[in-house]
């Protein structure tokens, strides 16, 4: 009995052609608006953008190729480092006496970035040469030398299809400001309200502290201000020529020849360890004080008794602790505030501490390992590390002794403070070097401001407007049911 009026009503539903109508325009409405979400939030082929960055240092050169996507240049943590390559041979300054070669020890890492390149991309890939401490140096010692090094690598940069952007030296300023650009920017701090966190970088010549200081910043040369993504920081920065590895070496190994003994015995290299070291080598950096005598003869032995303590000793001989016209000071009359933060550690930071692995050991257990480490026969130590080059092995004792002592005594790191180094090389996949923020900076590619990004994201976008669009059309629907066909939609929930 129930059923057959209930046929009749439907039958009359479906045979208006005006509900047929909207119902077909509902569905073509629904797959249009599905297919063009789908289409639309499909993944496009990237557009990339490159950068090659050289960086000079006083040990060595290295390339470094960036990439990032051609319609995302300012957004934080959108270039990636994708190649890098080293130099054979030394550094730059170490062309002083044969200039015209210093061009060309760059030709193989060149090359290959040539390759690596979509060719497409070349003439508008930018290329920059900075170089650091070790041209700074030879810089003092002989400007012409300097100047010529610095034309034969210009030129020869000039010679590939990129777009050639320069090559100087850039001041110890910039290596601490740059370095700490990149391992914010990397690191993504700049977004946000997230703090920052310090920059430590330890070459061969020279070393950098740059760090944000909430106290005043006493002395204008070790001040920077930064205005990023809407954010404004006040940065203190060192760079201290000389206080590089390989200097501090020198300058540790100088002081020790002042006995005039042509024996050195050194607590900074292993026991067992021996060998002939030319004075000129060690008196002919412009980093030696002419205050300090030199020997009369042309060679020294360096005899190691491997005493990490006494190293120390040594080593802390090179600051001076005792001038101060600031409210406080590192060292050698500098202005530093107490370290604040966060720090990362980097370059040979990170090399040295790697090594000996300490990188996540406390001040304390840092010392003790280094003790035992510098006491180990040098017979010993080169048969347990056989793949590693000589010149290296044998200096991390006294790079380990000089670390802690540039860290503990130099920047005032106590052993709570130490807790905050994180002793690190890459911050996903790219190094931490200054040579990121040097190309970030000189591409114009941290705006000052927050750039003006839609609230939310496209797929975010997409994925509200088909659910409201459903949600209108069932609506819709049900009012087309309340207008044309009360009763029977009433009744009949399921035919809609
Ligand atoms: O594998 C390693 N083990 C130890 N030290 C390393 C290693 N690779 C590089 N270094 C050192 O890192 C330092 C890099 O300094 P760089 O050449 O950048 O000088 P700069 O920054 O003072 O101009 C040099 O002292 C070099 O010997
Ligand atoms: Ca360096």
């Amino acid at each position: 009995m129930m059923a057959e009026p209930r046929e009749m009503k439907e039958n009359k539903l479906w045979h208006r052609p005006l509900i047929i109508f909207i119902t077909v325009l509902i569905v073509v409405g629904i797959i249009a608006l599905v297919t063009t979400a789908v289409v639309q939030n499909k993944a496009l082929p990237k557009k990339y953008k490159y950068g090659i960055v050289l960086d000079a240092g006083s040990s060595h050169t290295a390339v470094y190729i960036y990439e990032w996507p051609a319609e995302k240049e300012n957004n934080t943590g959108m270039v990636r480092q994708t190649h890098s390559c080293n130099v054979k041979g030394k550094g730059i300054s170490s062309y002083a006496a044969r200039v015209k070669e210093a061009g060309m020890s760059l030709k193989a890492c060149m090359d290959e970035a040539k390759g690596k390149i979509p060719v497409r991309r070349h003439h508008e890939t930018p290329v920059y040469l900075g170089a650091t401490a070790g041209m700074r140096l030879l810089m003092k010692e002989n400007e012409t030398q300097s100047e010529q090094v610095l034309s034969s690598v210009a030129d020869f940069l000039r010679g590939y299809p990129f777009m050639y952007e320069g090559a100087r030296i850039i001041t110890g300023q910039e290596e601490g400001a740059y370095g700490w650009i990149t391992v914010n920017y990397l690191s993504k701090n700049f977004h946000q309200e997230r703090s920052t966190m310090g920059a430590l970088d330890l070459g061969g010549a020279s070393t950098q502290i740059t760090f944000v200081s909430q106290l005043r910043v006493e002395s204008p040369e070790n001040s920077l201000h930064f205005r990023l993504y809407g954010n404004d920081y006040q940065v203190y920065t060192h760079s201290f020529l000389c206080y590089g590895k390989d200097q501090a070496l020198r300058l540790t190994l100088a002081q020790q020849l002042q006995t005039g003994d042509r024996h050195l015995s050194d607590p900074c290299f292993h026991p067992g360890y021996q060998q002939e070291k030319s004075v000129d080598r060690v008196f002919g950096s412009p980093c030696v004080s002419t205050s300090l005598s030199r020997p009369t003869y042309a060679n020294f032995t360096l005899n190691g008794t491997g005493n990490a303590k006494l190293c120390q000793s040594n080593v802390k001989r090179i600051f001076n602790f005792s001038s101060c016209t600031w409210g406080r000071c590192s060292f050698n009359g500098v202005f530093q505030p107490p370290v604040e933060g966060k720090f990362g550690a980097f370059s040979a930071f990170f090399f040295v501490m790697n090594f000996l692995n300490l990188t996540s050991s406390s001040l304390d257990e840092s010392k003790e390992k280094l003790e035992q480490y510098c006491s180990k026969p040098w017979d010993e130590v080169k048969q347990s590390y056989s793949a590693i080059p000589e010149k290296y092995l044998a200096e991390y004792c006294f790079s380990g002794t000089y670390i802690l002592a540039l860290l503990e005594n130099g920047y005032s790191f106590t052993s709570d403070k130490w807790r905050d180094i994180k002793f690190l090389k890459k911050i996903g996949g790219s190094d931490a070097g200054w040579t990121l923020g040097y190309m970030l900076n000189l591409t114009n590619m941290i705006p000052a401001e927050a750039p003006d990004a839609p609230p939310l994201p496209h797929s975010g976008y997409v994925s509200i407007m088909v659910l409201f669009s459903l949600l209108l059309a069932a609506l819709l629907l049900l009012l087309a049911c309340k207008v044309f066909g009360r009763p029977t939609c009433a009744q009949n929930k399921y035919v809609i």
